[in-house]
């Protein structure tokens, strides 16, 4: 393995896999660590550290790290949310900061721009579409508000050190201009460098700009130029990656709960047996793993959905009620037992949307290793792992996908 990445949620570990293997590399996405691996060139290891205490994801990070260091990475990716999903306390800078000194470093980028999702970072503020983060929906996430949209102020409050800047003007003077503006804000102490990038060819100039660095952050756009300078060095095979066919009943279940996924979930549901669970009504232990798998048997021929996907306020009412962390855990609980007990009753392909949400599925399915498909939509990617058969996935990013996403999801996951 030549490059190695820690995502800080499983759809982000699929985006970056996903752009990863379109940049040519055989690419693995791996759930949580120590698993034999497989030949590949790149390997995401999916973690569930975005919204944990800071310690937990910081020594989560550390290990995943040298994990992927023994297995001879030269190069290591710290893979975060094009949203900049965290809370003034981290986890992004924090788990930065850690990785720097893990590997010896002074500086690495920070760069959460993925323009194909219409994220966009400008003089160190970050847009979504038109729109600057604070104003869109990620203000009212349920685990992690996103209320500023300069990401220099935001990853200062969380970082030990000051925060560094390049601004679009200089990335646009190309990668030796790049270079130079890190090794000035080295000079001046700063070690973590928010970086703007506004289309694409900016992430490939800043690729070439961080080629032999240990440590790069960012989303998953940030990888884009970085296939390229392993290539250049005559170190990457010709061959591409190719996933098993994986036939059979499938299930779309939705955690998420942003704007892109509730458009999604009523499109769907417009032509597909639908159920939604009610948080309140799980709380009270109202609804259960069983009766929903009754309920989905009877509907199987027409791929149903089961969703908690729900508006701000119904969210707020629901955390108000019963405390953030535990109405999350129960839902997340809930999706979990439900896909293992659907896989091992029958079922092989399993469609989610949300991080956490994916996050919590495949650890109950267990699937250390996932191949890495082709793309769905941007930054979602069909994935394929064993549990005493194929099972095809595919992971959604809550503020992913075009409307139709899982129409086209239950569509392609499973093709070769
Ligand atoms: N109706 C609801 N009320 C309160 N919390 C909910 C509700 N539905 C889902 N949640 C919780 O909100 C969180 C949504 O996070 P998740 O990461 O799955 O989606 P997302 O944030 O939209 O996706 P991504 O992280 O990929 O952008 C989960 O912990 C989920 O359990
Ligand atoms: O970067 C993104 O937006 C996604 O890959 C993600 O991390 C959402 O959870």
């Amino acid at each position: 393995m030549l490059l190695g990445a820690i995502a800080d949620d499983f759809t982000g570990a699929s985006d970056l896999a996903n752009t990863l293997a379109k940049g040519g590399m055989a690419t693995m996405q791996f759930s949580g660590i120590g698993q034999e691996i497989p030949a590949c060139e790149a390997g995401v290891v999916a973690l569930k550290t975005r919204s944990v205490p800071v310690a937990d994801a910081v020594t989560q990070s550390v290990e995943a790290v040298k994990w992927l260091l023994d297995a001879g990475c030269e190069q290591i990716i710290f893979k975060y949310c094009s949203t900049f999903d965290s809370t003034p306390e981290g986890n992004i800078g924090p788990v930065a900061e850690a990785l720097l000194d893990l590997l010896g470093e002074e500086t690495a980028v920070v760069c959460p721009a993925f323009p194909g999702a219409g994220r966009r970072l400008f003089m160190g503020h970050l847009f979504v579409g038109d729109r600057l983060l604070s104003e869109t929906g990620m203000r009212h996430h349920p685990l992690t508000p996103m209320t500023d949209p300069d990401i220099r102020r935001w990853l200062a409050v969380q970082a030990r050190y000051p925060v560094g800047s390049v601004t679009l003007d200089t990335v646009r003077d190309g990668a030796e201009a790049i270079r130079a503006a890190f090794a000035h804000e080295r000079n001046e102490g700063r070690r973590l460098i928010v970086t703007d990038a506004v289309d694409d060819a900016d992430l490939l100039t800043i690729g070439r700009a961080v080629a032999g660095q240990r440590l790069v952050t960012g989303g998953s756009g940030i990888a884009q130029g970085l296939p390229a300078n392993f290539r250049a060095q005559g170190k990457l095979s010709a061959s591409a990656s190719e996933i098993p066919a994986v036939a059979g009943p499938a299930i779309v279940l939705c955690g998420s709960c942003s704007t892109a996924s509730q458009n999604q979930v009523a499109v769907y549901a417009k032509n597909h047996p639908a159920f939604a669970l009610d948080p309140l009504a799980l709380m009270r232990g109202e609804i259960t793993v069983d009766a929903m798998t009754r309920w989905i048997h009877e509907h199987k021929d027409q791929t149903p959905i089961i969703y908690s996907t729900a508006a701000p306020e119904a969210v707020s009412d629901a955390q108000a009620r019963f405390g953030r962390e535990t109405v999350s855990g129960r839902i997340e609980d809930f999706f979990a037992r439900l896909a293992r007990h659907l896989v091992d009753t029958g079922t092989s392909r399993v469609i989610v949307g949300g991080g956490e949400t994916s996050g919590a599925v495949v650890e109950a399915l267990q699937l250390p290793s996932l191949q890495v498909g082709h793309e769905i939509d941007p930054g979602v990617p069909v994935l394929v792992g064993w549990r005493s058969g194929h099972v095809g996935l595919a992971l959604k990013s809550g503020n992913f996908g075009a409307p139709d996403f899982f129409e086209k999801a239950v569509a392609e996951v499973g093709r070769p």
